[in-house]
């Protein structure tokens, strides 16, 4: 093959300034796309007060758009970032359909609470903190339509917090985050979204129960873990132990308590406290809902 001249290959080499041009093309589509999703969140504000209005999130949905947002991803930029930008695009249109607040305990330290919850939900949105799960599940559930984050592994300290959540109509948990999980995420602090209960909103992949029990029994891990089950938190509580499981939502609570019973842990006090997407691994694209 001849070589071009070298005026010729000059002439067909890209310079900064055409290589700018298109990245202000390319920006200004996607600011252009950003702004057509608006106009589309307008007109779903208005199907949904038609449908009776309500709560804005659909977690359920949003852990859907999560993973097929990440599955996708290729080229240069982390997938981290692209799931923040989405985390935020996200949280944000929920924001401007109807503003809420992010309440977080903090008592395990605000550092790793504020990155999550500002990877997750964005500057937007107002983040309050509070002392302990108590001030958090209260402040849920006396405002319209704020959320809660509490760790999923809470210190001996907060107790059975969870059997706030068992009344029917006290906050409940509707997600768990992050949706995609991975070794080094970011913000990757197991956490549960509360808020007052979603009519049609929540996942029930994974149904997450307080399980209270005389006392404990050392068959309860494999029982449990026979379920597809974890075990995610046990504390005394004003009757013997209570347990945070997180089951498959396949298992009906009366094949849990007859399993315990089976079990020889005794007869259990079953209540609903929440439901949430199943966890996905991005490593392996699989969902699952063990710990
Ligand atoms: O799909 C919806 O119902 C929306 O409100 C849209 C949207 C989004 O911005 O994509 C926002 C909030 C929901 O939690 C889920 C998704």
């Amino acid at each position: 093959m001849t070589p071009l001249p070298s005026s010729a290959t000059a002439s067909v080499q890209e310079t900064l300034a055409d290589l700018r041009v298109d990245i202000d093309r390319i920006d200004a589509e996607l600011h252009q796309l950003l702004i057509a999703r608006g106009e589309i969140i307008d007109r779903l504000i208005a199907v949904k007060a038609r449908q009776g209005g309500g709560s804005a999130f659909r977690p359920g949905r949003e852990a859907d758009m999560m993973r097929k947002i990440v599955s996708r991803h290729r080229g240069l930029l982390p997938v981290d970032t692209v799931e923040s930008i989405w985390r935020i695009i996200i949280s944000t249109f929920t924001y401007v359909q109807a503003p809420y607040s992010v309440h977080a305990d903090i008592s395990g330290g605000d550092a790793a609470m504020r990155d999550c919850c500002r990877f997750h939900f964005g500057f937007t949105v107002p983040y309050i903190v509070h002392q302990g799960t108590g001030g958090v599940v209260e402040a849920v559930a006396s405002a319209k339509g704020d959320l809660g984050l509490v760790k999923v592994e809470t210190s001996a300290a907060e107790g059975a917090w969870w059997r706030r959540l068992a009344e029917p109509f006290a906050p409940k948990i509707i997600a768990r985050l992050p949706f995609v999980e991975r070794p080094d995420h970011p913000a990757g602090m197991p956490l549960f979204v509360i808020a007052k209960p979603l009519s049609d909103a929540a996942s029930r992949e994974t149904v997450v129960y307080a399980i209270g029990l005389e006392r404990w029994h050392g068959s309860l891990p494999e029982c449990l873990a026979a379920f597809g089950g974890d075990i995610l938190g046990n504390a005394a509580d004003g009757y013997g132990l209570s347990l945070l499981v997180a089951v498959p939502g396949s298992v009906t609570p009366q094949s849990l308590r007859d399993g315990l019973r089976q079990a020889g842990a005794g007869e259990a006090r079953i209540a609903e406290v929440g439901s949430h997407a199943a966890r996905f691994d991005l490593e392996t694209n699989a969902i699952s809902s063990q710990k």
